[in-house]
């Protein structure tokens, strides 16, 4: 897919892997809709990206993923602005142990609430372009993380949803390759909610596990888990695939066949 005059849509854009990713495809000719909660940060993005890529290439939209009324209300403001998406990026996540039920809300259900709206505006049997979504998974999405066992659950829940995703358009023929990125620790500020008690909370204790895991998988930057979103996004031979972006490399996940 060539990413010249496409539209995207990103969550979590303001900061992190959502600013990483929504970079990348502004560097590669798209027009994207950054969403986040975080309006301070993501007007001043805004104003960022204006100066390095024109006032016409991004549009800020203050939405809280927990809210299908915000999150439609972005679309249509999206849509009105730049035409109908082509690329959906579900990134917004959190951790947060003590209200687990939040971290659901978004991790998971933020996920499938953006997909479906994705899915709404791109399918091709519903007068969509087809297009790609790239769910934000994570390493704790293929493996146990002993030190948030909601958070992993919600990654699980993304990986398992986004290849069910990926087989039903295959199947059905909407026209939408469905994939999902699996980093492990990346240099953002999520990973301070590793060493917050109140985060963490009765898995607290388990610190000094999660600081040998760190030690173990190292930490790596937010460009170089950008430049594999950006292969999930244009390879159109890629739909289902789970990508894992390791220190030591990336690779494709294979899945057993049971
Ligand atoms: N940093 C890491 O080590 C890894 C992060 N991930 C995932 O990457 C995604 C992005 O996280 P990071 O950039 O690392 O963290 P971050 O905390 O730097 O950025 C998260 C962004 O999401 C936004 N956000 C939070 N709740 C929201 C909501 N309800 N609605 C809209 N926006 C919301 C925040 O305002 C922030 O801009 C998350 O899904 C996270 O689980 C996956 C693997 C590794
Ligand atoms: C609490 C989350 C902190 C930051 C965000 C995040 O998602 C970071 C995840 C980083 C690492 C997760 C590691 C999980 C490790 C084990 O469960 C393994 O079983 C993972 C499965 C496959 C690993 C493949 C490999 O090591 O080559």
């Amino acid at each position: 897919m060539a990413l010249t005059s496409k539209v995207a849509i990103v969550t979590g854009a303001a900061q992190g892997l959502g600013r990483g990713f929504s970079e990348i495809l502004l560097q590669n000719g798209a027009k994207v809709a950054l969403l986040d909660v975080n309006e301070t940060v993501g007007k001043s993005l805004k104003e960022t990206f204006d100066n390095q890529y024109g006032p016409d290439k991004s549009l800020f939209l203050s939405c809280n993923v927990e809210s299908e009324e915000q999150l439609k209300a972005a679309f249509q403001k999206t849509i009105q602005t730049f035409g109908r998406p082509h690329i959906m990026c579900n990134n917004a996540g959190i951790i947060n142990e003590s209200n687990w039920e939040k971290a659901v809300s978004i991790n998971l259900m933020g996920v499938v609430r953006g997909t479906y709206l994705a899915l709404e505006h791109m399918n091709k049997l519903t007068g969509g372009q087809g297009g790609v979504v790239v769910n934000v998974g994570s390493l704790a999405g293929l493996g146990p993380l002993p030190c948030t066992p909601v958070y992993t659950a919600t990654k699980h829940g993304v990986v398992g949803f986004t290849r069910a995703m990926a087989a039903a358009s295959d199947i059905s023929g909407y026209g939408i390759r469905f994939n999902v990125i699996c980093p492990a620790f990346v240099q953002t500020d999520i990973l301070n909610a590793l060493y917050q008690p109140e985060k963490t909370g009765q898995f607290s204790s388990l610190i000094e596990n999660t600081k040998k895991l760190i030690e173990m998988y190292g930490i790596i930057e937010v460009p170089d888990v950008s430049k594999n979103f950006l292969q999930l996004v244009t390879d159109e031979t890629k739909n289902g695939e789970a990508l894992a972006v390791l220190q030591k490399g990336c690779s494709y996940v294979t899945f057993p066949a049971l």
